[in-house]
């Protein structure tokens, strides 16, 4: 578990995190969103103490990072992949790491083979290509076997498969009972790979809540109708319209229908004998649900 209270942090004049108070529980992956500069990163990286704060406190496991008296063992984190000796070898590097935190070094061959880096265990980090050194990165997060795992944009530069791949070792490591916390921007990943979301802008929190709850309530669901006849769409249109229902035309000479419900529409296109040719309810993506809920909250944005 990882406890944020009123975790505040300011480089000069500028408040990057802003009293932030949320717990990121264990069991579940909970994705960390947030536009460019929101603070995900100083957040993580105060939760790992590479950054203090000048307020509040993250704690992990009901302690500072620096109470911890295994540190690796408690919590592993892949914060930037390129911070790497380039001139080691990725055995070598997750060796040093080992020796370094108390860690068995029989652990190196085991994180090598989950991230499928067996292989190439003996050649030196700065050779490999972006994806290798996110999953060299996530091999060091996960070699002290802790119970709470911070992930800092995953994904970021890996081939389908390996998106793919991270996903699946997201959601296993959640059903192991650990504590899965990671960032993004990939909005239709974040939506396969999280059960709850925490998003933040300019430092603020602006959501705590799990995946469904959120899109529900930062998005609408609308109806979309297709009728034959168009003297029949009009009759629909304006009896919709009646209903309170907002409608304006969709693609292909649907009629997008908000505020009535499925079966209601469904129903009244029975009721006054219209023939339909489709009957779609169609519910928000948490890329719309996110852009709805940040979009006052976009630093670095250009403006309409
Ligand atoms: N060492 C630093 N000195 C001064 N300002 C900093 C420092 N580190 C971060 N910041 C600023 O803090 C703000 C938050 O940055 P942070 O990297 O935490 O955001 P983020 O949400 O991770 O963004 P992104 O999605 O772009 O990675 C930014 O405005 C950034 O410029």
């Amino acid at each position: 578990m990882i406890t944020l209270r009123a975790l505040t942090k300011r480089y000069g004049e500028k408040t990057v995190v802003d009293a932030l108070t949320c717990d990121v529980e264990p069991g579940r992956v909970t994705g960390f969103l947030g536009p460019n500069g929101a603070g995900k990163s100083t957040t993580m990286r105060m939760t790992v103490g590479l950054d203090h704060p000048q307020e509040g406190e993250a704690l992990v496991g009901g302690r500072r990072y620096a109470e911890l008296r295994h540190p690796l063992r408690e919590v592993g984190a892949l914060l930037d992949a390129k911070a790497l000796h380039p001139g080691r070898s990725a055995g070598k590097h997750l060796l040093a790491m080992a020796r370094s935190n108390g860690i068995a070094p029989g652990r190196v061959e085991e994180v090598l083979a989950t991230v499928g880096l067996s292989d190439v265990a003996g050649k030196r980090a700065g050779q490999f290509s972006l994806g290798m050194g996110q999953r060299l990165g996530i091999a060091g997060a996960l070699l002290g076997d802790p119970g709470v795992l911070l992930f800092d944009e995953p994904v970021n530069g890996l081939d389908p498969d390996g998106v793919r791949w991270v996903r699946q070792l997201m959601r296993s490591l959640a059903a192991e009972g650990r504590t899965v916390f990671v960032s993004s921007h990939l909005m239709s990943e974040m939506q396969l790979t999280a059960d709850h979301l925490v998003v933040i802008g300019k430092g603020k929190l602006l959501a705590d809540a799990p995946v469904a709850e959120f899109i529900a309530g930062n998005s609408r669901t609308t109806v979309s109708v297709r009728v034959p006849a168009a003297a029949e769409l009009s009759t629909l249109d304006a009896r919709l319209r009646a209903e309170g229902g907002l409608t304006h035309p969709g693609e292909a000479g649907e009629l997008v229908v908000d505020g009535v419900d499925v079966t209601r529409v469904g129903d009244l296109a029975h009721e006054l004998g219209i023939r339909l040719h489709g009957l779609t309810e169609r519910t928000a993506s948490l890329e719309q649900a996110y852009m709805e809920l940040t979009a006052s909250s976009v630093e670095y944005g250009v403006s309409a």
